[in-house]
């Protein structure tokens, strides 16, 4: 089933309230394996044995249905902003000519989809309008969301959203990378918290020595995750930090190791160059690591985050994207143009300062959470 129809069924079960409803839950439970974020459940407790009960399927049904009310919550600005633009542009509709399709750009490119995915969608509901022969504003407003729907999912075919673990006996090693301010630090004590919460031995390295305050805060959310921290001496070498955090991440048989780095040195290579030296340093220990090299951007930046991402992509083996603060902004568009252009999966979304605000992405939650009210013909 393609996303767009998944996303149909969804407006069509809540239009009918049965999504709220005690026995729909087990139905929800299958269709959370199919999202993003069963996924990574299902990876998380690849070691877990043993077949899940009606508890736990209940359980992995609320578990969705939360998920799904903090997307909604979470994409709320994007979804009235994204709104706001698709109805103002839709009030001027007189008839599909020239006019509409650059009307429709702006509308794309102002949602912050970018100018290459706006043109291309733009050409595509050119196609379809054509072909289907459709007049009504209503049926036109559908066919521009299937259309954005339908790119979206095509263009994430394959991708791969889990995270990936070492084997069973190693460490994992996931390092955060990304510039000064978009929430790495803070994404890396939701992540240590969320893991410690499922039983895993966590351990965070403070490898951001550059900005005085950055280990103090990586301490700060290790507390609270009672999770312990590998620090050095203020400015002492980020890739000493790492030796040490691996070296113990191996003796003392940690299942995870986070790695918060700088976001800013003297200037771009000096970062690029700290951070293929912390790769090394951690291959020294052990070859197979790091699983995950997880940039951080911060959505509200928009296509900024875009150029921040093809920088670190040149010159790190960034491995996928962790979306920061989408409860600020209102151009949830970043989402499409990050899939579009960069071809890295976005892994975890952020809604919010909370723990428990960081969410593994899930591409059905996103598309509902951003267009549930604006599809007319259910
Ligand atoms: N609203 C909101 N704020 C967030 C989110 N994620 C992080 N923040 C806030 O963003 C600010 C910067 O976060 P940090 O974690 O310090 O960013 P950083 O990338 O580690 O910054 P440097 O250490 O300077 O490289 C903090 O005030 C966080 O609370 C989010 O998803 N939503």
């Amino acid at each position: 089933m393609g996303l767009f129809d998944i996303f149909k069924k969804k407006s069509d079960e809540e239009t009918s309230d049965q999504a709220v409803q005690q026995e729909d839950q087990p139905a929800q439970a299958d269709k959370s394996v199919e999202n993003a974020a069963a996924q990574q459940a299902a990876t998380d407790n690849a070691s877990a044995a043993g077949t899940k009960d009606k508890a736990n399927q209940s359980e992995a049904a609320s578990e969705t249905a939360d998920n799904q009310a903090i997307y909604d919550q979470g994409l709320s600005q994007s979804r009235q902003g994204f709104a706001d633009r698709f109805n103002k542009f839709l009030s001027n509709f007189r008839s599909v000519d020239e006019d509409f399709f650059e009307q429709l750009e702006d509308t794309l490119i102002g949602a912050d989809l970018g100018f290459e995915l706006a043109i291309q969608i733009s050409n595509q509901v050119r196609e379809a309008v054509k072909v289907k022969n459709i007049k009504d504003k209503d049926q036109i407003r559908d066919l521009i969301i299937e259309q954005m729907v339908s790119q979206y999912d095509q263009q994430g075919q394959g991708e791969d959203q889990s995270m990936h673990f070492a084997p069973a006996g190693q460490p994992t090693v996931v390092l955060f990378v990304g510039v000064n301010g978009v929430g790495k630090t803070t994404t890396v004590g939701k992540l240590a918290s969320s893991y410690k919460k499922e039983g895993k031995k966590v351990l965070l390295a403070a490898a951001d020595t550059f900005r005085a305050g950055a280990v103090k805060q990586l301490q700060e959310w290790g507390d609270r995750a009672d999770v312990p921290v590998v620090a050095g001496p203020e400015k002492a070498d980020p890739a000493s930090v790492v030796y040490t955090a691996v070296a113990k991440a191996k003796d003392e048989n940690f299942d995870v190791l986070f790695v918060d780095t700088a976001g800013r040195l003297q200037n771009n290579v000096n970062l690029m160059q700290e951070l293929s030296k912390i790769n090394r340093v951690v291959q020294k220990v052990l070859p197979d690591a790091p699983q995950e090299v997880l940039l951080v951007l911060d959505a509200t930046t928009g296509q900024n985050a875009l150029q921040q991402a093809k920088l670190f992509q040149q010159s790190s083996e960034v491995t996928g994207i962790v979306l920061t603060k989408m409860d600020g902004t209102a151009k949830g568009g970043i989402v499409f143009a990050i899939r579009d252009s960069l071809h890295l999966p976005v892994k975890w979304i952020g809604f919010g300062e909370k723990a428990t605000d960081l969410r593994p992405f899930s591409a059905e939650d996103f598309v509902y959470g951003m267009f549930k009210d604006l599809v007319v013909n259910k």
